[in-house]
């Protein structure tokens, strides 16, 4: 269709913007066409792209190719572009005098030209004082040659991380991050990315690294795949730290292809340097992101600076008993033994640990807990009063919002607490937190890096109380902080046995109380007032879990109530294909719906959905469920674009189409997801091909989030198989340093006979492990973490290995 050998441009004006994502400046808009190549009649067309800025009514020349798309017809999809300088004097008069440049009138913008002549942009472009005559003052000059030459790189720029491959998204964030260094930085040292850029991986790193020459066993290369290695590791395994052997040996396999006989010691120098240079941290043949190993460190000294300023409380223990027995004829209670014990120690420890499966009275105990708390503290339960300061928090929306319900007091997610946004900024926040007594809801949930910046926010003085359910699914990022404290003895804890709830029809809570015994009764796929189990292979799991849905109804289930889930996102029995078929029974299209589409999801008015990330601005948090209650079409509205009005629980937010990545449907969700939520009914279909996930405490999640009805579908013997498989704990050290922080004796590990001395290693290094130890060893300074900040420079001293 072209006319030449040129590749298909379209020059135009940019008539207006109606899409603009700031995330990865992928933008949509019309220009009003003045030339092309592709024999386009059409008028005005639609352009769409990742863009730096673009200016309305500015000029520009794009390249790139038609494309049909298939609701809004022919659009053109640039993949370069270039503003058009102005041209002639009266268009330069017009650009210099244009609203870009606030304080150039008309007046002034001739002297430019009269000045620097019609190529007045590269004077201005190559000399930064060209524009001096107009005698501005230094900060205006500045700031007028400084937009001409940003639009200038960014254009540029972009163009080139295009031409290496990368897309919208990713180009955004690479620029944002090093501005108008990107391309010297890129080619200086393209693993360098895997560090500074998330979502910039070491196979990415490396494709760039190759087009420029960086191959086999560059220093730089071995960085690369080492810290990308690393990250991988600890998201996958869930652990704090990487052992040094596996890291070597796994990232010796990756660079195998040029491998030489001293990669192995090249490896280890790799190493080396990323400690030296504070990106790494090495200890006992362990490898840790800093970040990881720094919070582990900081998490255990915060609480023994909590542990050591509380200073005993005001009251005497005469006291609290009175105020206990008065509770329990306010509340119409009678505490048993160790709920009682575990409200004193509560009360009078700095530091206090609560676990306890479904209905053993952990949310009895929090409300016994804040009442006495007040009483004996002199203190107004009233949250608007300025003596009022309990602080009462949990990991998710949900969990937040049944903490509040459930003690009447305000309550809301650890992010909101702390102000954070859960974006890339958390990382320099430092929160302070002015409360006097903080409690938490679902610990287990809260990963190492959160809890670092939880803990590191309490003020001295303040009674710190940890409530969960340990047996629970870890949190999803790195660690098991609630499993960790309470397994160090360092703290007061109290395990809840006893069940309360009263329901003489419920058998759903001693289920879960079985499994987590790891007991296969034989009832358990018996079909109860309150339960039941359907045999069923993976492939006939959609069918029987849309009867089961379409039948809920009759049941007295609205389906907002029933919630499906599931271990795996993948495969017929997993999550994104059951989202899928569960829609369409429930909430299908018909010829006159409305309908919008974002990948492979199909949004519909009515449709349930699951918010992804936190916005505190917009109350709405990570894991939230909400339903479409309106779809606003670009066509519809003055901004141009496409809208979703989700109302989640009371709360009605609007999502333009750039945020439609942070929802997805949620009839049916992740068993990590659910985690702090409850369902009315709950549907949970386990197959075999999910073996690699089955495991007792998936199962446990997923059960003790039903209330009301539970209904298990699949094979028997993948049910079997979580009860029987026990997760492995995950490896961390915040033990340990709770032990170092605190001066407690470390337990001796197994393999060390107390009896003996042991001698110090003399022989020559056998395997990697000690290879390792020796090299770092060597490079690390004694005083490694003893106080938690360590020095960037502390290789300073190294020998040579
Ligand atoms: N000592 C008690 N005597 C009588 N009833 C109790 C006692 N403790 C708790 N309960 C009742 O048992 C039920 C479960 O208690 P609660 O909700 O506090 O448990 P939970 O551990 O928070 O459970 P879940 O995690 O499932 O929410 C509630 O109805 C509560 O009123």
């Amino acid at each position: 269709m072209t006319e030449s050998d040129e590749k298909p441009y379209f020059l135009g004006t940019v008539k207006a913007i109606f899409f603009e994502n700031p995330e990865n400046l992928y933008k949509i808009f019309t220009i009003k066409v003045k030339k092309t190549n592709t024999g386009w009649d059409g008028g005005d067309i639609v352009v769409t792209g990742s863009f730096g800025e673009i200016v309305e009514e500015e000029e520009y020349r794009f390249e790139g190719e038609i494309v049909d798309h298939p609701k809004y017809g022919q659009q053109f999809k640039a993949t370069t572009y270039k503003r058009s300088r102005p041209n002639g004097r009266k268009q330069l008069i017009a650009f210099f005098s244009s609203e870009e440049f606030p304080g150039i009138g008309k007046k002034k913008a001739e002297k430019i030209v009269d000045t620097l002549g019609e190529d007045a942009i590269d004077k201005i472009l190559q000399d930064p004082h060209a524009l001096d005559f107009l005698k501005l003052g230094e900060e205006k000059t500045q700031n007028i040659v400084e937009q001409i030459s940003s639009n200038h790189q960014t254009e540029q720029v972009l163009y080139q991380l295009n031409n290496y491959g990368f897309g919208p998204t990713l180009s955004a964030r690479i620029f944002q991050k090093y501005g108008a260094q990107t391309l010297d930085k890129l080619t200086e040292d393209p693993y360098q990315l895997v560090i500074d850029v998330k979502g910039v991986g070491f196979k990415r790193a490396d494709e760039l690294a190759k087009r420029l020459g960086i191959t086999g066993d560059d220093p730089r290369r071995i960085k690369g795949a080492l810290i990308q290695m690393v990250t991988l590791i600890v998201n996958e395994t869930g652990d704090t730290y990487v052992d040094g052997q596996d890291l070597i040996h796994r990232v010796g396999s990756i660079l195998r292809a040029n491998s030489t006989d001293d990669l192995q010691q090249k490896l280890l120098d790799g190493l080396r340097n990323l400690v030296k240079d504070g990106v790494l941290v090495v200890e006992n043949g362990n490898v840790y992101e800093k970040d990881l190993a720094d919070s582990e460190w900081s998490i255990a000294q915060s609480l023994k600076m909590i542990t050591d300023s509380f200073k005993g409380v005001a009251w005497k223990k005469k006291a609290m008993k009175k105020e206990l027995h008065q509770i329990e004829s306010d509340f119409n209670v009678k505490y048993d033994e160790s709920q009682e014990k575990a409200i004193e120690q509560s009360l009078t420890a700095p530091i206090f640990l609560l676990t306890g499966g479904p209905g053993t009275g952990k949310t009895t105990i929090i409300n016994a807990i804040v009442a006495a708390y007040a009483k004996l503290n002199d203190m107004p339960l009233e949250p608007e009063s300025k003596e009022y300061a309990i602080a009462l928090a949990a990991p998710t929306g949900r969990a937040a919002k049944h903490m509040g319900e459930s003690t009447g007091l305000p309550a809301m997610t650890i992010h909101r607490l702390l102000g954070l946004t859960g974006t890339e900024d958390d990382e320099f926040a430092e929160p302070s937190l002015d409360c006097k007594l903080l409690i938490i809801d679902e610990m287990s949930m809260v990963d190492t890096k959160l809890f670092k910046v939880l803990i590191s926010a309490v003020q001295p003085g303040t009674q710190i109380v940890l409530v969960g359910d340990r047996d629970q699914l870890p949190s999803v990022g790195p660690g098991q902080v609630f499993a960790d404290l309470i397994n160090s003895e360092v703290f007061p804890t109290m395990i809840l046995k006893n069940i309360h709830r009263q329901d003489e029809d419920s058998t759903i809570i001693q289920l879960a109380h079985d499994i987590n015994e790891g007991v296969i009764v034989d009832g358990i796929f018996e079909n109860r007032a309150d339960r039941s189990f359907i045999n069923c292979n993976s492939r006939d799991v959609p069918h029987v879990l849309s009867q089961i849905i379409s039948k809920s109804g009759e049941r007295g289930f609205d389906i907002a109530d029933v919630q499906v889930l599931a271990p795996m996102y993948r495969g017929t029995a997993g999550i994104d294909n059951l989202n899928y078929v569960i829609q369409n029974v429930v909430n299908p299209m018909t010829p006159k719906r409305k309908e919008v589409s974002m990948g492979n999801i199909k949004y519909r008015i009515k449709d349930k959905v699951v918010y992804l990330v936190n916005t505190p601005e917009d109350n709405v948090f990570n894991g939230e469920i909400g339903q479409i209650v309106g779809i606003i079409l670009a066509k519809e509205n003055t901004d141009k674009v496409d809208k979703l009005v989700i109302d989640f629980d009371g709360n009605e937010v609007t999502l333009d189409r750039k945020d439609w990545l942070n929802i997805t449907l949620a009839y049916c969700t992740s068993i990590h997801k659910s985690q702090g939520s409850e369902f009315e009914m709950v549907i949970l279909p386990l197959v075999n091909e999910e073996s690699r996930m089955l495991r007792r405490n998936l199962l446990y999640t997923a059960v003790t989030r039903a209330k009301r009805l539970l209904i298990m579908v699949g094979d028997r013997s993948a049910f079997e198989r979580s009860i029987r498989d026990q997760s492995s704990e995950r490896q961390t050290t915040l033990k340990e340093r709770i032990f170092t922080s605190f001066k407690i004796k470390q337990p001796e590990t197994e393999t060390e006979s107390p009896d003996e001395e042991v001698e110090p290693e003399e022989t020559e290094p056998k395997d990697y492990r000690l290879t390792l130890d020796m090299v770092m060893n060597n490079a690390i300074n004694p005083m490694i973490g003893m106080d938690g900040v360590i020095p960037s420079d502390f290789m300073k001293e190294d020998k040579a290995v």
